[in-house]
């Protein structure tokens, strides 16, 4: 399904509803399934929490996740610490992206896992084995927080706990700090100082939660209010005091000419017309924002030099190929200074097309569908692929549209 921008006024006003986050979703799921308590309340309805939720009551040993990079990465810790066997698979690109760290760190710790195609990829084939723990792993942290996640959620049951040390670069830490305040929320004390993390051995607690709005998802109309310029928009349950670091956001759109207004727990932006002349962030702790930011940059023709970008290449799609040569479409000459970095110096060609391919990756659709709001006719491909972390993305979007 291809979708179609039409706007055609000046000033955007109105009232946004947020989907549940689905990486607060994914953990609660993870964490209530070991703790033995009932799924949360108000849990994302995502593809990616969906299919999630599926796999941890599945009894077929065949378990495919999709596109759901947390899914299949708490999975494999997961599967490995319950037994039994399990074939671990997912989308044509997930079996692109790697799992390596993870999967070498579960066999130190003795667990049976094979790679069924590529070395170092999905799909899996785990088989029953006991897990030790007592131990200290060291682990490459600059490929994915998702694997040090996975190990932290399964590392109280191993006897012994377990001690993780990180190398290398420190990527997307904002979501191992979220791991950490959940696992202590159901009982279990995680000590976390610099690059390691002690996990005592202790059952979890059983706890009733309820799953926070999505800041992530909130970041598309910060962008649609940044492109317009003029209004305001209303966005109902979302808390500065999150557990999610994308909350941070609302200080980058400051410089993006958004002001956020705080309510008891709601939010709501305002256009300011404040905008900086050129914007520079590193977004090695948000990097599911970084497409957004640089969309905005580009129709606001501000000028940007953006950093921490590595892991984008290992996303739903090549995030950073894929935002060069979408915005090229549209004109927009971005460059690679360094490997990790793009830039823009507003160094424009003319427009070649209005069509945006979005590579079956949902921050691709949402962070280009405000771009409509500039450029009248722009067609959005393959829209619907949303559904992986924001089903009522369209819906939400065309309330201000009208
Ligand atoms: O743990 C999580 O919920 C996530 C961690 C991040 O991935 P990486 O750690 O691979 O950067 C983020 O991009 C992803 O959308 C969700
Ligand atoms: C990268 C993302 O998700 P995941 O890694 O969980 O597939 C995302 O939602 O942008």
């Amino acid at each position: 399904m291809d979708r179609v921008i039409a706007w055609d006024k000046t000033k955007i006003e109105g009232v946004v509803v947020l989907p549940a986050s689905k990486s607060i979703s994914n953990r609660a799921l993870v964490l209530c399934a070991l703790a033995g308590c009932p799924v949360p309340e108000n849990l994302s309805d995502s593809d990616d929490t969906r299919v999630l939720r599926e796999a941890l009551s599945s009894s077929n040993r065949l378990v495919n996740v999709g596109h759901a990079g947390t899914a299949m990465r708490f999975l494999t810790a997961y599967f490995a610490l319950k037994g039994g066997t399990w074939e671990l698979t997912g989308s044509e690109r997930m079996k692109q992206r790697p799992v390596q760290v993870l999967v070498d760190a579960l066999r130190n710790l003795g667990a049976k896992i094979a790679y069924m195609d590529e070395e170092g990829y999905p799909p899996l084939w785990i088989t029953s084995a006991p897990l030790q723990g007592g131990r200290s792993l060291v682990l490459d942290a600059s490929i994915s927080s998702q694997y040090v996640s996975a190990l932290m959620m399964i590392a109280p049951l191993l006897p012994g706990g377990l001690t993780l040390d990180l190398e290398e670069r420190i990527v997307s830490a904002a979501y191992i700090r979220m791991t950490a305040s959940m696992m202590r929320l159901f009982g279990v004390d995680v000590c976390l100082e610099g690059g390691k993390i002690v996990v005592p051995e202790k059952e979890y607690i059983p706890v009733n939660l309820r799953v926070e709005s999505d800041w992530t998802a909130a970041s598309y109309f910060y962008e649609v209010l940044s492109i317009v310029g003029q209004g305001e928009i209303f966005i109902s349950d979302l808390k500065k005091d999150s557990l999610q670091g994308d909350a941070l956001q609302y200080s980058l759109w400051e410089r993006l000419g958004v002001r956020t207004e705080w309510r008891e727990s709601d939010i709501l932006l305002r256009a300011s017309g404040e905008n900086t002349d050129l914007f520079e962030a590193d977004f090695t702790e948000m990097p599911d924002l970084a497409l957004t930011f640089i969309v905005a940059c580009c129709l606001k023709d501000i000028p940007f030099r953006v950093r921490g970008l590595e892991t984008l290449h290992v996303k739903e799609c090549d995030r950073v190929a894929a935002s060069i040569c979408e915005l090229r479409k549209l004109g927009y000459e971005l460059k690679v200074p360094v490997h990790g970095e793009l830039c823009w110096n507003r160094e424009r060609n003319a427009l070649t097309s209005l069509e945006i391919d979005t590579y079956q990756d949902h921050r691709m659709v949402m962070a280009f569908a405000p771009a409509g709001l500039k450029l009248p006719g722009l067609v959005i491909r393959n829209a619907g692929v949303v559904s992986k972390s924001f089903p009522t993305f369209w819906e939400q979007l065309g309330k201000l549209l009208i």
